[in-house]
C-alpha cells in the first residue's frame, strides 16, 4: 500500500521553506504563466507523460470526494525548461455521465492555459506536503494541491517542485 502524502494547509509550509520558495509554493496564478516568465530566453514546454482513465489515489479521491473504485480522468504531465523537468504535476477529475471533459485531449497545451481562461473558475484552497515517496529520484520534494472548479467540473491538480527548478533558478530551498 503507497503511503498517502500528508496533505497540511499552506501555512504550515511558511517557516520551512525561503521566501523565494514560499512565492512560487504559495500563488494561486497560473503556476504555467509563472514558469514562462521565470524561463525568460529558455524554452518552456509541457511534456505529456500520461492521460486516461482511471483509479486515484485513495488521498486524491478523498480530495474529490468520490467514493473508493469510482474512476476518474487522470492526466500526468511534466512542465520543462530546456527540456529540464521543473514541476511534475498530475490533475485527476471526476468523469461526469453523458458528459466529455472539455479539458480532456490539451496534449502538450497547458492544463492551465485553459482553466484560467475560465470566467467562473473557483479555486480552492492549497494543501501542502513533502512527499513521502521520491519523485524523479529525489526524496522532500514540496508539492501543493488545490481543487479548481467550473462549470460543475472539479478538477485536483497536484504540483512537485523539482529541486533541479531550484537550482535553475538559483533560489534557496
Ligand atoms: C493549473 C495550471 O496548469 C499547469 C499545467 C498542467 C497540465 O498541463 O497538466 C497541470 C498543472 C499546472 O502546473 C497552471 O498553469 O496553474
Amino acid at each position: 500500500m503507497t503511503q498517502d502524502p500528508r496533505w497540511q494547509p499552506l501555512a504550515t509550509a511558511r517557516p520551512k521553506m525561503s521566501q523565494s520558495w514560499w512565492q512560487w509554493i504559495s500563488s494561486r496564478d497560473s503556476l504555467t504563466q509563472r514558469l514562462v516568465q521565470a524561463a525568460g530566453e529558455r524554452r518552456f514546454n509541457v511534456r505529456l507523460l500520461d492521460e486516461r482513465s482511471g483509479q486515484p489515489y485513495h488521498d486524491e479521491a478523498a480530495a474529490l470526494g468520490l467514493m473508493d473504485g469510482r474512476r476518474a480522468w487522470l492526466r500526468e504531465v511534466a512542465l520543462c525548461v530546456d527540456d529540464q523537468p521543473w514541476v511534475v504535476a498530475r490533475s485527476v477529475a471526476p468523469l461526469v455521465p453523458r458528459r466529455s471533459a472539455p479539458f480532456a485531449g490539451l496534449g502538450e497545451t497547458s492544463l492551465g492555459s485553459w482553466l484560467f481562461r475560465q470566467p467562473d473558475l473557483e479555486r480552492g484552497p492549497i494543501e501542502v506536503s513533502q512527499s513521502p515517496r521520491p519523485i524523479h529520484g529525489e526524496s522532500g520534494i514540496w508539492q501543493r494541491r488545490s481543487v479548481f472548479r467550473h462549470d460543475g467540473w472539479a478538477l485536483l491538480v497536484q504540483e512537485a517542485f523539482l529541486p533541479q527548478m531550484c537550482r535553475d533558478l538559483s533560489l534557496t530551498p
